[in-house]
């Protein structure tokens, strides 16, 4: 099954891809957006994109991303270690000027490189593994934040196995695509919804009605609606699939309380709550 990462070969994205199972070939695009895009429009089956960083936060291009598709669910997710690597074509730290990588790596490792190099400059590249490409040709004053097996397949020199700022960095990835999952008994559920109007308690309203049910709280995030300053999107991720008819009766009542909700999808938990055989440690 052919699932498309942000590329070229040796991205983190990558790691994660061919980590979801052996069947799946892994295609390299230039963007999220691409990867959203050749979902939605069944030209390949799957996509997997970052969509939350423990020390980043939200991917927010991602998040705003599902709002925008019609098709496109979220059928996995995936959480994984990911252990930053300084990657050059030259021998030592001295003569580096500049680190390319990925606005998140870039993010993950910034208080690194103030403390330890505050000379260099970080400059951001389209994917870690796209800085990589770069660097190497750029040579000896260009590093790149990339992964081990990225620095291997591009031929560049480890100067350092841990650059991030913070040695827990976890990623969660989601897999995207058209077709629903089927309830495991092991399931979470990513909504989105807004608002009419803005009065008080109405988001609590809507958390009223997990709580009442028992349902757990996984995750709840606000993205700008892009209108006015003030108004927002809110997304929730809850356990339980979306159709067990307790979930289907908790949609039912946020539906009446709110504009408009859209389910994200229902998926096997793939964090720490769920199959720990799917968490990779250092591999991506
Ligand atoms: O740039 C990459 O390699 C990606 O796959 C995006 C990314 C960057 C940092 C953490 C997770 C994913």
């Amino acid at each position: 099954m052919e699932m498309g990462y942000l590329g070229p070969e040796g991205s983190y994205s990558h790691g994660a891809a061919l980590a979801y199972g052996s069947e799946v070939t892994g295609i390299p695009m230039q963007s999220f957006s691409e990867i959203f895009e050749a979902v939605e429009a069944g030209k390949i089956k799957m996509g997997i994109l970052p969509i939350e960083n423990s020390t980043e936060g939200a991917v927010t291009m991602v998040m705003d991303g599902l709002i925008h598709t019609k098709r496109i669910q979220i059928i996995g997710e995936l959480v994984f270690e990911i252990r930053h690597h300084l990657l050059s074509i030259g021998k030592n730290t001295e003569e580096l000027q500049v680190v390319l990588s990925h606005p998140q790596a870039l993010e993950q490792c910034r208080e690194f490189f103030r403390k330890n190099y505050p000379n260099i400059r970080l400059l951001a590249c389209e994917s870690s593994s796209q800085a990589c490409i770069a660097a190497k040709n750029k040579g000896p004053s260009y590093g790149a934040i990339g992964n081990k097996l990225a620095g291997e397949r591009y031929g560049l020199n480890i100067l350092s196995d841990q650059v991030q700022d913070n040695l827990m960095n976890q990623t969660r990835f989601i897999v995207i695509g058209r077709e629903d999952t089927k309830a495991t008994g092991r399931d979470k559920t990513s909504i989105a919804f807004s608002f009419h109007d803005d009065h008080p308690g109405s988001l609590y309203e809507v958390l009223r009605e997990f709580a009442k049910d028992n349902i757990n709280l996984t995750r709840i995030e606000s993205r700008p609606a892009k209108a006015e300053l003030g108004k927002y999107v809110f997304y929730i991720d809850f356990h339980g699939h979306k159709n067990d008819p307790k979930i289907q009766g908790i949609l039912k009542s946020i539906e009446k309380i709110t504009r408009w909700v859209k389910i994200l999808g229902s998926y096997p938990l793939g964090d720490e709550e769920g199959m720990q055989q799917k968490t990779r440690v250092g591999v991506v």
